[in-house]
């Protein structure tokens, strides 16, 4: 058995409005990722999803229960502690690319080996490995502004990867992308979840990124009601079975 990269338990989580009226957006919700796993969470808006990865990645804090990435319990650390984990052992990729406008490809991918204080011969070698994988080594020396959207969301992906964190999270990592694209963007992260066992977890509304992971957990008013794992089906044959089961569920 795989030590899991990944435990949540008994998540809850409530939003307070201004005026005192109380969401309960997360419902005792458990869930374990072991190492090397593809996770994609789907479901209906306003299910809490975005909710889910937040909590799930140190970005907000639960009401109440816990979250051990790597065996270390993240809601008790020192915000020191949990900013150096998250440089060293998180990568995140966004819909919005959020790379900073004014550095080039280069030092946007560098970024968590920069703020890690890395050896500059260290991050030249590690920006290069990853822009050879996502096929954007041309690109390095532009600015965002000079890319597609993408080529943008590629490097974005290049810095969630750079410092070969042990998770990654992503939310929507598509969303911006035309087909041909989102394919793509679903190959290189098959390929490093393949390659380097990095374990990824994803939040997604589409059937067909979704299909790319190993198991699928639905997510319906804060709550796991479904699961569907892939097993040995091939990517379509698993796709097909998404939309087919798709249509039980909402
Ligand atoms: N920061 C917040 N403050 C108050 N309410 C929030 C906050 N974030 C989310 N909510 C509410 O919590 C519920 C779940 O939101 P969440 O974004 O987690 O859902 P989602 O499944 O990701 O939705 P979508 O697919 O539309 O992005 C929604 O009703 C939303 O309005």
């Amino acid at each position: 058995m795989t030590e899991p990269v990944l435990i949540a338990n008994k998540l809850n989580k409530t939003y307070t409005s201004a005026a005192g009226v109380d969401q309960h957006v997360l419902k005792d919700l458990s869930l374990t990722v072991p190492q090397g796993e593809f996770v994609a969470i789907m479901g209906p808006s306003g299910s809490g999803k975005s909710t889910l990865l937040n909590v799930l990645s140190t970005l907000m804090k639960p009401t109440t229960g816990e979250v051990m990435i790597n065996n270390k319990d993240i809601l008790h650390m020192t915000d020191d502690e949990i900013a150096n984990f998250r440089g060293r052992d998180m990568g995140f990729i966004f819909q919005s690319y959020n790379l900073i406008e004014s550095l080039t490809v280069s030092e946007n991918i560098a970024l968590p080996l920069t703020l890690q204080k890395t050896k500059p011969a260290q991050i030249k070698a590690a920006v290069q490995k990853v822009a050879d994988l996502l096929h954007i080594s041309e690109y390095l020396n532009k600015y965002p502004a000079e890319l597609s959207g993408g080529q943008q969301q590629r490097v974005g992906a290049a810095r969630a990867l750079v410092h070969e964190p042990a998770l990654i999270f992503g939310d929507e990592p598509t969303g911006a992308l035309d087909s041909e694209n989102a394919r793509e963007m679903m190959n290189y992260l098959t390929k490093i979840n393949d390659e380097r066992d990095i374990s990824i977890v994803m939040v997604t509304h589409d059937p067909f990124s979704a299909s790319f992971a190993s198991r699928i957990l639905f997510l319906t008013d804060g709550q796991i009601t479904k699961t569907l794992t892939r097993d040995d089906r091939s990517r379509e044959d698993f796709y097909n079975y998404v939309l087919s089961e798709l249509g039980n569920f909402e």
